[in-house]
């Protein structure tokens, strides 16, 4: 997929407003900070995700003739605007904060820093990608949280908004802690593991469920998952799974992966009848893996039960995030450059007060309690300042400025997310493959408090500003109330 043209993946009005700055003569360089505000289905963080595709969407960014005729077509654009085009190449800086990352609402995920007419292009695109891998990636956070160290596969392609939803989809859910996919297509471009068992029909194309569960045995023996559903689970499926585990031990056949699956009717009782079963058969180690409309509050439930599962297959509620069907990240204008190559800052104000947007020149702090290694609070401060661990820190809430935290010296270590990703055009960053970035967000996770983790009312981590970026705001509010 790295080489798909995506130049045209863009809204009309990024192009109409191109058009304007090109005809303008503005050529000013300026900063845009794409970020969020809340985190979807009411969770304490999010994760973010997307960053590698829209690495390949600037690598490839190119008005191929094709485009530039399309655009023609259009007649609204002139020709010294399209041959402009032709010869367009993104020439600026990205920032990122690395995928798998555990981020918090107002922080920028991507900075970029370039000519506005490129800088504008960009927009549409870079949310699309880094709005829907950050939404199912933090779903999958949440599912795999509720499942408490079971395996959670990821089922839903069939059901996901689209080819492109199902397979970029299935990659988020893996970095954001999914064991594989039932993905085909996502396991091969990303490297991840393909999982899956069988369906109802398999066990109908036969004359009975056990020829059926028998022939599955014969070809798949080590990883002889049987669905145990589609007739009677209890009075057949479960009877029919053990007397195929009878005859594989029989013949010696080694079993390192074996069990049941159940997809209908009430998980808790049957996975704790069929459990026993299994068990008074002998069959301590068959797994029970769940499917059947799955997310995380009814995997909570579940576990609440007692339910005897140890692999959950999820697919609708998570591929389409079906309680929170957007992340609503943004993309704004921070600051435009001066003639004295200095950064001027922008605010967009708002009648609410979590809307106004934070100007400058601006980077992220992540600030964690040394003793635990877990994060204390985030700070976005000014590209330049400097902190250091040596000495006390002020933080303070940005809205309710009276809520202050004072942080002393030796007692928290910092790190800055952002990360350069381009440096004037040229891609100066490597993404790690996808199980590595999905080893990278467990360990972030770990960085959280259980009571930020939790599923319902968690506790928000705090995003503070630095002093110097706070005071250029509240100059900056000043000022425009000054001018209305
Ligand atoms: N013990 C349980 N506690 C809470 N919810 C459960 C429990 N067992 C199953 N569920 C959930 O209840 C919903 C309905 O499940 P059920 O299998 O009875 O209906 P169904 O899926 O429509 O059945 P079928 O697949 O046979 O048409 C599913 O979302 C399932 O995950
Ligand atoms: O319930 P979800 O979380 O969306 O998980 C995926 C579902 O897809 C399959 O059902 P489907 O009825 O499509 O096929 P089947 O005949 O194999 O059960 C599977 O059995 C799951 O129930
Ligand atoms: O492999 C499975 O069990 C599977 C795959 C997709 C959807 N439902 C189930």
């Amino acid at each position: 997929m790295s080489t798909m043209n995506l130049t045209l993946l863009t809204d009309f009005y990024e192009l109409t407003m191109m058009q304007g700055y090109f005809k303008n003569n503005k050529t000013e360089t300026v900063i845009f900070d794409a970020f969020y505000r809340t985190n979807p289905s009411g969770n304490g963080y999010a994760i973010t995700a997307g960053l590698d595709q829209v690495i390949d969407y600037i690598k490839n960014l190119r008005f191929v003739t094709e485009d530039i005729a399309y655009l023609r077509s259009l007649s609204i654009f002139d020709e010294d605007f399209l041959a402009y085009l032709k010869d367009f190449r993104f020439s600026g800086d990205i920032y990122a904060i690395p995928e798998g990352t555990v981020v918090f609402p107002r922080e920028p995920l991507i900075k970029v820093i370039a000519p506005i007419i490129e800088a504008q292009l960009v927009e549409t695109a870079i949310l699309t990608i880094i709005n829907h891998q950050s939404l199912i990636a933090t779903k999958a956070a949440r599912v795999v949280y509720a499942a408490k160290g079971d395996g959670v596969m990821e089922f839903g392609l069939r059901r996901a908004q689209g080819p492109d939803a199902g397979i970029y989809g299935a990659r988020a859910a893996v970095i954001g802690g999914c064991i594989g996919t039932s993905n085909v297509l996502a396991g091969q471009l990303f490297d991840v593991p393909v999982l899956g068992t069988h369906a109802h029909s398999w066990i109908m194309s036969f004359s009975d469920e056990y020829s059926a569960f028998q022939k599955y045995a014969k070809l798949y023996p080590d990883k002889c998952i049987l669905l145990v559903d589609t007739y009677d689970t209890l009075k057949s499926g479960v009877p029919n799974a053990i007397k195929i585990f009878d005859e594989m031990k029989a013949n010696h056949i080694p079993m390192p992966y074996y069990g049941i699956r159940m997809d209908s009717g009430d998980l808790a009782y049957l996975s704790k009848k069929a459990r026993k079963m299994l068990d008074d058969a002998g069959y301590y180690d068959a797994v029970i893996a769940a499917s059947s409309d799955l997310d995380e509050y009814l995997i909570d439930s579940l576990k609440t039960q007692r339910a005897a599962i140890s692999s959950w297959g999820v697919g609708t509620n998570l591929i389409t995030s079906k309680d929170c069907p957007a992340f609503g990240g943004v993309y704004k204008l921070a600051a435009i450059m001066n003639e004295n190559q200095e950064f001027i800052p922008k605010i967009k104000l708002s009648e609410n007060t979590e809307k106004i947007t934070n100007p400058g020149n601006k980077t992220i702090y992540r600030i964690y309690e040394k003793d635990t290694g877990k994060i204390k609070a985030d700070l976005i401060s000014l590209v330049g300042e400097s902190f250091s661990e040596d000495e006390d820190l002020m933080i303070f809430d940005p809205i309710e400025t009276w809520k202050k935290t004072k942080l002393k010296a030796g007692t928290y270590t910092l790190r800055e997310i952002l990360e350069p990703v381009f440096k004037s055009g040229e891609c100066i960053y490597k993404t790690p493959k996808v199980m590595e970035i999905r080893n990278y967000c467990a360990q972030e996770l770990d960085t959280l408090w259980d009571e930020t983790k939790r599923l319902i009312n968690p506790h928000n981590v705090y995003v503070d500003l630095s002093d110097q970026l706070y005071q250029m705001k509240a100059e900056l509010l000043d000022k425009m109330s000054l001018t209305e």
